[in-house]
């Protein structure tokens, strides 16, 4: 392992998660499908070498018992206060690298987060690095060294305010990190990628092509 590194993933409450997927897999309750992107991502982060904690910030109790059975940590999320304020309030309980990731990679391989973590660490000293969507204007990762405050930045355009905040975009070709899945039509590119097993039970016999 080059670096011990925590990653936080904040999870909003499943009745509100995932609005613009709700839909994407007809006959499938909404909420199963947001727990199964859930699931899929933290049991790849999980299985990423680079990764010595996983820290979940959620109030959905559903999403707390499964990262705890993903043996993640979990921190209650701080009430109406955002995405941004979730990765700060993780990221303020880590004192080594620290990396920020979203919870809907459900084609996510962990040997792809591990190379992008193995390249922030190539970064120079003091950077934050991130990894932007397969679109090119979101962000799937932040990451900060020790001691660098993460400054997350996510919302609409966000590879471009992370990169006006400093931080320094990963070129890397991993399709799998990349594949954030916010739409249906997101969700059928990461089937075609590969689903992680939850999604793709829910998915079998919805998705074609
Ligand atoms: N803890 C926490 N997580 C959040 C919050 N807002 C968004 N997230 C998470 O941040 C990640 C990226 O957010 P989005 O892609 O916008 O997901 P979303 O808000 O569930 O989706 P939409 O309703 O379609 O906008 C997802 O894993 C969300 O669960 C929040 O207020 N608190
Ligand atoms: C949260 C983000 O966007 P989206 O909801 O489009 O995934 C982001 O890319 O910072």
């Amino acid at each position: 392992m080059s670096q011990p590194w925590t990653v936080v993933v904040p999870v909003k409450r499943l009745v509100a998660a995932k609005s613009r997927l709700r839909g994407g897999l007809p006959g499938v309750p909404h909420e199963e499908l947001a727990l199964a992107l859930v699931a899929d991502t933290l049991d790849a982060v999980r299985a990423c070498p680079e990764v010595v904690e996983v820290l979940v910030v959620t109030d959905d109790a559903r999403v707390r018992a499964e990262a705890l059975a993903a043996t993640a940590r979990v921190l209650p999320d701080v009430p109406d206060a955002g995405l941004n304020a979730a990765f700060r309030h993780g990221a303020a309980q880590v004192s080594g690298p620290v990396a920020g990731i979203t919870a809907d990679l459900p084609a996510l391989r962990p040997a792809e987060l591990a190379a992008a973590l193995r390249a922030v660490g190539e970064a120079p000293p003091g950077v934050r690095c991130y990894v932007a969507d397969a679109p090119g204007a979101g962000t799937v990762l932040l990451a900060a060294p020790a001691g660098v405050p993460l400054r997350p930045c996510f919302g609409p355009g966000s590879a471009t305010a992370h990169a006006a905040s400093g931080a320094r975009p990963l070129a890397g070709d991993w399709p799998s990190l990349r594949r954030d899945v916010d739409t249906p039509d997101d969700l059928a590119a990461a089937a075609r990628l590969g689903l992680g097993p939850r999604t793709a039970r829910l998915a079998a016999g919805c998705l074609t092509g």
